[in-house]
């Protein structure tokens, strides 16, 4: 205790600082913290040294080489090991008084239910998507246990308390949707190195590597709808060239050589492009494509189309360097690779792998090279492959094949790291900005558990020399989230006896009304439809940690969120398969929107539907009009997500664009 001999007590400063009510309070605490990546092992230590007492730590993935730059927890030697597992030993050494346990799982797993989230008193959230920051923030909703959500993009970050009933939830403000591209752009006219890119990694991959995706049976029904005889044998002719690719790419030579690189190469940057060419009206206001040749290319004697290659280069070109690599280090000097570099092959001077330019010759030579490699995967039993940015021989395979097409169409090249920040979608990650944010998080967390709650803030790091930290009050839930607003509860069932109409009368009880229910995205009923109303919830797929909303039809009541969870362990099978929650959930009357006005013609009638295949549970997608006014946030929420257009009035006109999604 005394300054001479230096044996100040371990939580000396902590005791100080967070005052001797919470810092007894600590050790006893229990935290989950979900991501041991950038944000976690930052988290983790702060949360270790802290001395809070009982932390399980949850990641689903094992350490990559291109984590150690900042996941400080993780030493090379361990690459390939669980990340949970690595960084709860490496902390524990830290303070002897703090208990981990590291898991190494998707916490979206069914043994992660609503009661295992209760038995925590807060959740610190550090992940890196969408889905499964919204399945912790509904979980946590569901289980009246406070969050801390969080996130960083580089130099900007973010952290966000959440308490049920007192602040916004991670979804009461709507997150941008992901980029997409209409699909003949991907498909047919690229004019940036991102479409070509997407058409790599989204398009050509699976066509070759992954399923088989028989579009045989599609095309016998449009020829018999009478579309365009000419097209319709042309696409034939390309699917059949697929084929043909896709099992020489399987098929195990006795030489070990295969001319399947070759023919793949032939068949997307040859006959597709010749193809697409005899469609002269496409070329009417755009400059063509040039096939290319492989052969030529290999022996450096091939000339692109100079016309074709400035109309489109040039310009894309410009734009592409500044947009798409701004953020990548130490890339600002790589040389952008116009298609006409091709003939200066000779000249490209050899520098880091990922940051040389690629002339025609290295991307034909990479295309060869990163086929042979995925196609022996198949060979050796891979059942398919699909993009990983961190598997080599995926993110060669794009680079090349995205080069050679930007070539054709004469768009500027992108070396390897460009290709793995776009089609990766890779914000650079920027150890400082997790160190802020972890620190914050921390703060946010004792004044949670502290239950102070008017001191809780949003904050934000930004890129803003003169205030690089701003903290906004806590404004209250969104009136109209489809999330936070529903009134949870939890059914304590075996899924395998109890049926739906079971669930759904038990839980209304006395207050039978018209209701859709819903898992996820999936209608299971509705008041026009009821079959599935006597199957169990196992053959609808929905099991322990899953959702059931019941959403009242009439629009009247708050949608019931009901969390699946197991019975007890002492519950006989001779027992009911199913214990209500006592008391039943009694979802507060919602304020009536408005009547729609006299002008908006009434919705259609909802007519009866088949029911779905036996086999598979139903989908939503189902075409309907609807007023406003029938629809509730979380069900207008759920068939928008979906991607269902919802039009406010019969006569509305959609554009029906297809676009596809960069995930
Ligand atoms: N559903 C999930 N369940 C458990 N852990 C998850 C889930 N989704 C993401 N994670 C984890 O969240 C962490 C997020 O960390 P981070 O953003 O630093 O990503 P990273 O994968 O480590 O880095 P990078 O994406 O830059 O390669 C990752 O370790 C990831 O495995
Ligand atoms: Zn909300």
């Amino acid at each position: 205790m005394s300054k001479k001999t230096g044996t100040l007590k371990r939580n000396f400063h902590a005791e100080a600082v967070l005052g001797p009510e919470l810092s007894a309070r600590l050790p006893q605490t229990k935290v989950l913290l979900v991501g041991a990546g950038g944000i976690g092992c930052e988290l983790l230590k702060n949360i270790v040294l802290a001395g809070f007492g009982h932390i399980t730590l949850l990641d689903l993935d094992t350490i990559d080489l291109s984590n150690l730059n900042r996941q400080f927890l993780f030493r090379k030697k361990d690459v390939k090991q669980s990340k949970a597992l690595v960084a709860a030993k490496t902390a524990a050494a830290f303070n002897p008084n703090v208990r981990i346990t590291p898991i190494h799982g998707n916490i979206k797993e069914p043994q992660f239910d609503i009661a295992w989230f209760r038995g925590f008193d807060i959740v610190l959230n550090a992940l890196d998507n969408l889905d499964a920051r919204r399945h912790v923030n509904k979980m946590c909703l569901a289980a009246n246990v406070p969050l801390v959500e969080s996130g960083t993009a580089g130099y900007l970050g973010q952290v966000q308390p959440i308490v049920k009933d007192r602040t916004e939830c991670f979804d009461c403000v709507p997150k941008p949707t992901p980029k997409t591209f209409p699909v003949c752009t991907i498909r047919s006219t690229p004019s940036q190195p991102i479409h070509c890119i997407v058409w790599a990694k989204s398009y050509l991959i699976p066509q070759l590597f992954g399923e088989d995706e028989d579009s045989g049976g599609e095309l016998d029904e449009a020829e018999k709808q009478g579309e365009n005889a000419q097209e319709i044998a042309t696409l034939r002719k390309e699917a059949q060239a697929f084929k043909v690719v896709r099992s020489l790419l399987r098929t195990t030579t006795e030489s070990g050589e295969s001319d399947a690189a070759k023919r793949a190469f032939e068949k997307v940057f040859h006959s597709d492009i010749l193809n697409l060419l005899s469609m002269a009206d496409m070329w009417k206001s755009r400059a063509p494509p040039t096939p290319l040749e492989f052969d030529a290319i290999r022996k450096g004697t091939f000339k692109l189309d100079k016309d074709s290659a400035q109309t489109n280069g040039t310009s894309n070109a410009n734009g592409s360097a500044r947009n798409g690599s701004k953020s990548a280090p130490g890339n600002t000097a790589a040389p952008e690779n116009t298609p006409n570099d091709s003939q200066a092959a000779s000249t490209s001077k050899p520098s880091l792998k990922d940051q040389r330019a690629l002339t025609l010759q290295d991307s034909l030579e990479l295309f060869v090279s990163s086929t042979n490699k995925l196609a022996a995967r198949l060979q050796a039993g891979e059942d398919t492959i699909s993009f990983d940015k961190d598997d080599d021989d995926t993110l060669d395979f794009v680079t090349a094949a995205s080069n050679l097409r930007s070539a054709a169409y004469g768009i500027a090249g992108k070396t390897r790291w460009e290709v793995k920040e776009m089609a990766g979608n890779i914000i650079p990650a920027i150890a400082t900005t997790n160190a802020i944010i972890s620190g914050l998080i921390v703060l946010q967390a004792f004044h949670l558990l502290r239950k102070s709650y008017n001191k809780l803030r949003n904050v934000h790091v930004q890129f803003k020399p003169t205030m690089p930290l701003s903290s906004i009050s806590m404004s209250p839930a969104n009136p109209d989230c489809g999330i936070c607003r529903d009134t949870y509860t939890e059914l304590l069932c075996d899924p395998s006896r109890v049926t739906l109409g079971e669930v759904v009368s038990g839980i209304l009880g006395e207050n039978t009304r018209d209701v859709s229910v819903y898992e996820d995205k999936r209608v299971l009923s509705d008041p026009d439809w009821d079959d599935n109303l006597e199957r169990t919830l196992e053959s609808l797929n929905v099991t322990r940690g899953k959702f059931l909303s019941i959403v009242d039809d009439d629009g009247e009541y708050e949608t019931i969120q009901v969390g699946i969870g197991a019975l007890p362990p002492n519950h006989s099978v001779d027992e009911s398969s199913f214990i209500l929650p006592n008391p039943l959930p009694s979802p507060p009357k919602k304020v009536k929107p408005a009547p729609p006005a006299p002008s908006t013609p009434p919705p259609p009638q909802s007519k009866k539907r088949p029911a779905p295949d036996d086999g598979e549970a139903p989908s939503a997608k189902r075409p309907r009009t609807v007023d406003d006014a029938s629809f509730t946030p979380s069900k207008r929420r759920r068939l928008e997500d979906d991607g269902l257009i919802l039009l406010d009035s019969a006569d509305e006109v959609i554009d029906d664009d297809a676009v596809i999604v960069i995930d």
